[in-house]
């Protein structure tokens, strides 16, 4: 007699969708288990290959563990901030979301709590219930020609924006990432601080991931700077503003109002801040809405119910947020080159934004690789490997959600243009054989675009040299900073692999080998006597140990002098410059860092976690 084999179970928690749990009836066993409690979930999932979630089932390191057969969470959504996306990946699990099901969804909540509280509607409601009429007291303001400030122009924020272009309101954002182009086809201005931007709001309204950079921002501090009638709204995560500060502010009377979807706690804790943000008049409150439309839930559920189907059938999902962005056989060969150019990506997004300011960052890049590289048959892994890098220190969720399959989509969403080039020369003198080299354009030097399309690669080696060829002046091989009529340099990353070792060989104008890994404190500094000393000491009193540390001088293709005014607060150019790349064993404090920097320390500092 055949041994029929059971069917693969699968868990959802939560209610979703029924549109796309049908396409898992046939060949799954679906168990719908509302009201949960964490305990009765861990005793459970022991027998489920598949976990499908919305936001408020906590899959904890426990509940992880706990999870004997398990190959994928599901999540119904975009935010993966409920999912401990880390212990998944380290025990091969694979997270999967729905990055812009309920992008429209979101907006549009953000537009119906910006009118409400232009409108008093959830106080008028109330009054016209408790039997009164009440109609001057709840006077109102329009949107029409208001400021709308933006935090966080992604997917939500620009929808936010073209809904709120149609009112007739004056758009605003601070992003730092965000692609000048995209904001400019939605009619909004970047402002390049987030002080800037407090100042001009009538409404501020949130859209960015919740990030270690985001946690906390809208504080007493920020709160402080803005319009006693600025109205505030928040649709994407609790914890992105002091819940106590906003308290008081509206109750003395410094900030008009608010419409808030997410709570730092959900539900929120009794006779918590949240509570009696709720309770206020002069707030719109709603228990985490914004994903909740008919259309929205009817997307996200078949979004992640045909990649459970894909992934439970040993194929790769479209928006893996933890999966190898690359198959098995390919991930041997390139694996090492896959975590360089990773890290480079990182590398230069942190580095960059931190460096100087936040608007450092651009969207323009070259991607070289040079010697035995250039025989590779694809460059794809490597080139959704540089995506990753550059936008996961940024974002949340589709950061991390990049693979082979999604990258140049993804990049192209975000108006990254990248070239990939391939290079014979440069290698003889070299002491590896294959090296990458990462060149994001001063923004003149666009103009030496080689494409009108977002994403080039130029695979052929002999299209390479001609782009590569010294008159070009930009690119590849040729180091030598490309400056433009404003001063401005391209900013370059080169690495190298040795074994199956990353490296780190040349950082903007300097050359010396890191291994780029862990926390690492970069430091520009005129090398003179003392200034290590001063570094370490400083390290020392905020409890900060050095692992080890290197000094990598000005490259050989770079001119004593060239660039060395910028960002110099000492004007005492006492010998060489140089870089100092030290690691340490914590992340160093902005006040620490801020500390480095005068005359008698370096002339300017970055922090980088790799
Ligand atoms: N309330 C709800 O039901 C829903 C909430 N959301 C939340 O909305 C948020 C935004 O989602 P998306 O637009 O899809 O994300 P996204 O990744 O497309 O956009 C986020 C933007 O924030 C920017 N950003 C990152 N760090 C920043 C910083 N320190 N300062 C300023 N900008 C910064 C990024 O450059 C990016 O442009 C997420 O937190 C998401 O979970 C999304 C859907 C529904
Ligand atoms: O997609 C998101 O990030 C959301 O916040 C939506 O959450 P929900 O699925 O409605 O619990």
């Amino acid at each position: 007699m055949a041994i029929v084999k059971p069917k693969p179970k699968i868990l959802i928690p939560e209610k979703v969708s029924p549109d796309g749990l049908a396409l898992l009836k046939d060949s799954f066993h679906v168990d719908e288990k509302k009201g949960l409690s964490a305990d009765d979930l861990k005793a459970i999932i022991g027998d489920y290959e598949a976990l499908i979630v919305r936001s408020e089932t906590k899959v904890t390191a426990e509940l992880l563990q706990a999870a004997k057969q398990l190959k994928v969470v599901a999540r119904a959504g975009v935010g993966v901030d409920n999912v401990d996306v880390k212990t998944a990946t380290s025990l091969g699990i694979i997270v999967v979301n729905s990055p812009s099901g309920n992008i429209n969804a979101a907006a549009e909540h953000t537009i119906a709590l910006l009118m409400a509280v232009a409108r008093n509607i959830g106080d008028a409601n109330s009054s016209i219930k408790a039997g009164k009429w009440e109609r001057s007291r709840l006077t109102g303001i329009e949107a029409k020609s208001k400021t709308l400030a933006i935090v966080g122009l992604g997917k939500v924020g620009l929808t936010v924006a073209r809904i709120a272009n149609g009112f007739g309101m004056r758009l605003l954002a601070y992003d730092p990432y965000a692609s000048p182009s995209l904001a400019a086809a939605a009619s909004v201005t970047l402002l390049p601080t987030l002080a800037e931007l407090l100042k001009e709001a009538d409404f501020l309204t949130l859209h960015t991931p919740l990030i270690a950079s985001t946690k906390g921002m809208i504080g007493k501090a920020e709160l402080a700077t803005m319009k006693p009638t600025a109205r505030i709204l928040n649709v994407a995560r609790g914890g992105m503003i002091d819940e106590d500060a906003l308290l008081a502010a509206l109750d003395a009377g410094t900030i008009a109002g608010a419409g808030i979807d997410v709570w730092t706690s959900e539900p929120p804790e009794p006779d918590s801040s949240a509570t009696r943000l709720i309770a206020h008049p002069k707030v719109v409150a709603t228990p985490h809405l914004g994903a909740s439309t008919k259309e929205a839930q009817e997307n996200v559920s078949i979004d992640v119910c045909e990649q459970v189907v894909s992934i439970l059938s040993g194929e790769l999902p479209r928006s893996a947020v933890n999966a190898p962005i690359i198959l098995p056989e390919e991930y041997r060969t390139l694996q090492p080159f896959v975590t360089l150019v990773e890290k480079m990506g990182s590398l230069y997004t942190q580095h960059y934004s931190n460096r100087v300011n936040a608007q450092s960052f651009r969207t323009t890049f070259d991607i070289t690789y040079e010697g035995a590289l250039t025989d590779l048959h694809t460059t794809k892994p490597l080139f959704a490997a540089l995506v990753k890098g550059l936008l996961t220190p940024i974002t949340s969720s589709d950061g991390l959600n990049i693979n082979i399959v999604n990258a140049e989509l993804l990049a192209k969403d975000r108006g990254i243009l990248i070239n990939e080039h391939r290079s014979r020369e440069n290698v003889e003198d070299k002491p590896y054989s294959s090296f990458i080299t990462l060149r994001a354009r001063a923004s003149r030097s666009t103009s030496l675009a080689r494409s009108d399309k977002a994403i080039s690669r130029s695979t052929s080696p002999s299209a390479a040299r001609t782009l590569l060829s010294p008159s070009s002046g930009a690119v590849g091989g040729n180091l030598a900073p490309a400056s433009t009529k404003t001063g401005e340099e391209d900013q370059v990353i080169q690495g190298f692999v040795s074994g199956t070792q990353p490296f780190i060989s040349r950082l903007d104008r300097f050359k010396g080998e890191f291994v780029p890994k862990g926390t690492l404190l970069i430091c520009r500094n005129f090398d003179s006597c003392g200034k290590i000393g001063f570094v370490g000491s400083l390290l020392g009193k905020a409890g900060v140990n050095i692992k080890f540390m290197n000094v990598a001088p000005l490259h050989d293709d770079v001119e004593e002098g060239e660039g060395a005014g910028e960002g110099n607060v000492s004007g005492n150019q006492e010998g060489k410059e140089a870089l100092m790349i030290l690691g340490v064993d914590r992340p160093v404090g902005d006040d620490v860092v801020g500390g480095l920097i005068g005359p008698e320390g370096v002339v300017e500092a970055s922090v980088v976690t790799l």
